[in-house]
């Protein structure tokens, strides 16, 4: 379970988060929600263990979240910590060699899920394919936690859903949770089971997609321009 008690990120000049208590199970798709700049992102490093709260606690499976939780959260990769020469099979291998829980087989089939050349170098990737990329990368692992901040950015709006499909279908809802921070909330409604909303740093609500269709009979959509308003 990924925990988060009473937990606060202060940038030098802005307040990203503030207050945070909310807890993430295995067996999840969770959405993060919510406008520019309302610490989505935030939220899935401090998950991480790339970022350390100002204050409160983070815990990944009961201990502290820092360095080590990359162990058991596969976060999107950085890919230009690659070399400049690396193709993208190049860079699926290096991935493999850096997490023992990096299924190649896995890798493979969702590269051409997303139909991605192997032999194209990183570097030359437009920007639609470094997310594909990123993608593969992140999913491949068989971490019990796969956090992803907006895969759907940079791609073609036609083929957003039928992708976020594909990478749902590739986490073990046994042993795994997913957590993706996006923009898009009407085209991952129907494939989540639950969203954290974000406002200005502050949780404005975290519930199952059921739950607040049967209280509120409004999709996340209408109930965020709601709330937002
Ligand atoms: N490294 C940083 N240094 C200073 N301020 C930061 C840093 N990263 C984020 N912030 C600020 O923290 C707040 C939350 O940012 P964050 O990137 O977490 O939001 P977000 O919801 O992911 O935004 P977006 O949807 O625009 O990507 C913003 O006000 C942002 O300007």
């Amino acid at each position: 379970m990924i925990r988060l008690t009473n937990v606060t990120k202060r940038y030098i000049k802005q307040i990203a988060l503030k207050d945070i208590s909310l807890t993430v199970p295995i067996g999840k798709i969770i959405g993060i929600v919510g406008g520019n700049g309302s610490g989505k992102s935030t939220l899935l490093r401090l998950m991480s263990g790339l970022l350390m709260p100002t204050s409160g606690s983070v815990t990944v499976n009961g201990e502290m979240a820092n360095r080590r939780t990359s162990k058991v959260v596969s976060y999107s990769s950085d890919l230009g910590s690659f070399y400049p020469t690396f193709s993208v099979r190049d860079a699926v291998r290096f991935q493999a060699s850096q997490f023992t829980d990096f299924n190649l087989v896995k890798a493979e089939e969702v590269m051409r899920l997303m139909r991605l050349d192997p032999h194209m170098k990183v570097k030359e990737l437009s920007k639609g394919n470094r997310g594909r990329l990123q993608i593969v990368l992140t999913l491949a692992r068989e971490a019990p936690y796969i956090l992803m901040d907006e895969p759907l950015s940079g791609l073609d709006p036609m083929k957003r859903e039928s992708i976020v499909k594909g990478i749902i279908s590739y986490v073990d809802l046994k042993s795994q949770s997913l957590i993706m921070a996006s923009h898009e909330v009407s085209e991952i409604e129907t494939l989540i089971d639950g969203f954290i909303a974000l406002k200005d740093g502050s949780l404005l609500r975290m519930a199952d997609v059921e739950e607040l269709h049967e209280s509120e009979a409004l999709r996340i959509a209408d109930w965020m321009k709601k709330a937002y308003a």
